[in-house]
């Protein structure tokens, strides 16, 4: 059990080292340019006047959530300091599936934060009457608002052919206050992975919402040395050896440069040393929990998807896995055509391309997948195409172990006829 004598934990500030933990600016770093802006855009807002709306975009773990939540912390406490309400009303889309469920979340963090009823019921009623509860709260305690959506290209919606939720919301959000349903000041800031996210969005949407852009580039492996060296006094004095800060952030930049894996490694790599005793941390433990991390992480992703997940993310597998063609990334509508047959092979319900291809962009975000914006040239349209960072066919192994794909598995020669006709097909056309 406990032991007087344990060597001491490495950590005396493990929070630091956490992927939540909101930190100070003067550990903010590389990020200047896009504080510069962030602040110029919102400064309106303390001589008051209407901020415009932003859309800020960049690959997974480069500071979004970071920076604007830096600054909208310190206008609530200019504002506070002058008598003024400002509301930051901050939500994640990932998890939410509809325009309806999104509105009601945004009544359910704005309630909370002003410690009023949530005052709508979740269902049963309509997404018009949620909206006019939100406006109505928004009017009777803050001056003004931000919407920070954090992303919102996730933010698909159910049907297909339609125009997506985000772009609603959006447009919904951006005109409120030009409608006077929102008293106050009010923007808008969009937060993506998708550098073209406008070009999906509707016409009127556009010139309502119609942001200011503000890009945040990948991390080299200077600047993620630098984020780690700020966070060092997370660890006791003299607990790193000098080569773990470097290796930390080569690995981190290897994987797109993204300085929440950084952090997490970092992390992961003292909680080893405590959990083997060894009272410092260097360089075996980086690697080893290095290594520990990419085992773990398609795994443990895979079993806690859901079913219809599974098998799109099986279905585009078996794309890459079977293609006769030497490039193996995998169109989108050739995707879905397989995950269409397979559900009708296995009898199983059938979601719509739109939702197909929002799972799969899901998992790009985990890093198992590269996913691209392209064109079919003059009039032909846009599709995704998705492209696996490991080994697609591990992947679908690993999918069978836990689900009813194995009458799938077991006519493996036919899936890979219906793959090359798809292809086929698609680069016929
Ligand atoms: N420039 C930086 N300096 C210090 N820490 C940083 C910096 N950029 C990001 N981080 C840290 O990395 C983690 C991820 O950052 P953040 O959530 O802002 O990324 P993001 O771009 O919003 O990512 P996602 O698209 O995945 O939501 C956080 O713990 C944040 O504190």
């Amino acid at each position: 059990m406990l032991d007087d004598d344990e060597e001491a934990s490495v950590f005396v500030n493990r929070d630091l080292v956490e992927p939540d933990t909101i930190i100070d600016e003067e550990r903010i770093v590389g990020r200047d340019d896009q504080l510069k802006s962030v602040v110029s855009f919102l400064k309106p807002t303390l001589q008051g006047n209407r901020p415009p709306n932003m859309l800020l975009y960049g690959p997974a773990g480069t500071g979004k959530s970071l920076i604007i939540g830096a600054v909208t912390q310190q206008i609530i406490e200019l504002c506070q300091s002058k008598g003024e309400r400002f509301g930051v009303i901050n939500i994640n889309c990932h998890p939410i599936n509809t325009l309806d469920q999104a509105v009601y979340e945004l009544v359910q963090t704005v309630a909370k934060d002003v410690n009023a009823e949530i005052g709508v019921p979740e269902t049963g009623v309509s997404t018009k009457r949620k909206y006019r509860r939100l406006y109505k709260l928004i009017n009777e305690h803050y001056d003004s608002v931000i919407f920070i959506l954090d992303e919102i290209d996730l933010l698909v919606g159910r049907r297909a052919n339609n125009e997506p939720a985000y772009s609603k919301l959006l447009y919904q959000l951006s005109r409120a206050s030009n409608t006077n349903e929102i008293e106050g000041r009010v923007s808008v800031a969009a937060l993506t992975n998708d550098p073209k996210f406008m070009e999906d969005i509707d016409g009127r949407a556009e010139s309502s919402f119609n942001p200011r852009d503000v890009y945040f580039p990948d991390y080299d492996a200077t600047q993620l040395r630098e984020i780690l060296e700020n966070r060092r006094d997370a660890f006791r004095q003299d607990s790193l050896t000098s080569d773990v800060i470097p290796l930390v952030a080569a690995f981190a930049a290897q994987s797109h440069g993204d300085a929440r894996k950084a952090i997490d490694l970092f992390r992961g790599a003292g909680d080893l040393a405590d959990e083997w005793g060894d009272g410092k941390v260097t360089e075996r433990h980086v690697r080893e929990s290095q290594e520990e991390i990419d085992k773990d992480r398609s795994l443990k992703l895979v079993e806690g998807l859901t079913t219809q997940k599974k098998i799109s993310l099986y279905a585009t597998a078996a794309v890459a896995c079977y293609s006769n063609r030497s490039r193996s990334s995998v169109p989108s509508p050739v995707g879905f055509n397989v995950y269409r047959w397979i559900t009708d092979e296995l009898d199983a319900d059938q979601m719509t391309r739109e939702t197909y291809v929002k799972y799969v962009k899901e998992l790009a975000t985990y890093g198992l997948i590269s996913s691209s914006r392209k064109s079919r040239g003059r009039g032909g349209g846009m599709y995704m195409e998705f492209t696996f960072t490991g080994d697609p066919e591990a992947m679908m192994k690993r999918i069978v172990d836990d689900t009813r794909l194995e009458p799938i598995a077991n006519q493996e020669e036919l899936l890979q006829t219906v793959v090359n006709s798809q292809l086929r097909e698609f680069h016929n056309q």
